[in-house]
């Protein structure tokens, strides 16, 4: 399969939604009742886009990889709890080149996914200088998860599924290895963000906080989870 990784004008790009649109909306004749933005950061083929493109079509894209030029985002509307959640998912280039494009969009994304690639000690040396810009260029609250993606390629493995988790929380953030190749946990990663988001938008000041570590916990060891097939 070919894949054309394309980038958006900035024009484009600003017609996204914006915070929290508590309202029944269509976008191409898919209701949802609010609507937020997701974005994905981490180091060029750590599969940014493989992940998207997994949670979206449930399809890999094998072959020949094409690097991502600037930014590009794809909707999906998810079930949370009785209510359509809209994710505009934005799939950034991790080349370095493309830096200063995409830190425009960190402040308007309500929830990152960063990832490194769990075959690649670079990908994974890289996360803290993620984390730092992060820190700089987006919003306070902003919900993070740290992903270690291509779980698939276990001979080839060189970080450690428990220094993920250390780094995860050292910076106080959930953390899940996935393969965008077999889909293990690319649906919980974007469920769960889906679902501290809705909770955080609608939550009352009586009701008991929303914890995404739990959640994540409680669906890892439910049979059958978390493949997207
Ligand atoms: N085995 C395996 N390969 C993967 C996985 N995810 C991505 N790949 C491969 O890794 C390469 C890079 O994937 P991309 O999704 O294009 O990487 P990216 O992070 O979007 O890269 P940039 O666009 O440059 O930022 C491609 O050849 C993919 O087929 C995975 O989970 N398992």
């Amino acid at each position: 399969m070919s894949t054309r990784k394309t980038s958006l004008t900035d024009k484009q790009a600003k017609n996204g939604t914006s915070k929290y649109v508590l309202e029944r909306c269509a976008s191409v004749n898919e209701y949802y009742d609010v609507s937020f933005k997701v974005m994905l950061l981490g180091d060029s083929s750590v599969g940014k886009t493989c992940i998207l493109v997994r949670f979206k079509d449930g399809a890999f894209l094998g072959g020949n990889f094409i690097a991502t030029v600037g930014i590009d985002f794809r909707n999906k509307v998810v079930d949370v709890d009785n209510l359509k959640v809209k994710l505009q998912i934005w799939d950034t280039a991790g080349q370095e080149r493309f830096r200063s494009v995409t830190h425009a969009y960190y402040r308007d994304a309500q929830a990152l996914l960063l990832l490194y690639d769990i075959t690649s000690k670079p990908s994974f040396d890289n996360i803290r200088a993620w984390l730092t810009e992060i820190h700089e260029y987006a919003q306070k609250d902003v919900v993070i998860m740290l992903l270690g993606n291509k779980s698939d390629m276990a001979a080839e493995r060189v970080v450690k599924k428990e220094e993920g988790e250390k780094l995860a929380k050292e910076y106080g953030v959930p953390f899940m290895e996935t393969s965008a190749k077999t889909g293990v946990n690319v649906e919980l990663a974007f469920l769960a963000i889906a679902k501290e988001l809705r909770h955080r938008a609608t939550q009352q000041p009586d009701e008991p906080k929303f914890q995404i570590h739990d959640y994540i916990e409680s669906q890892k060891h439910k049979p059958g989870c978390c493949t997207t097939v």
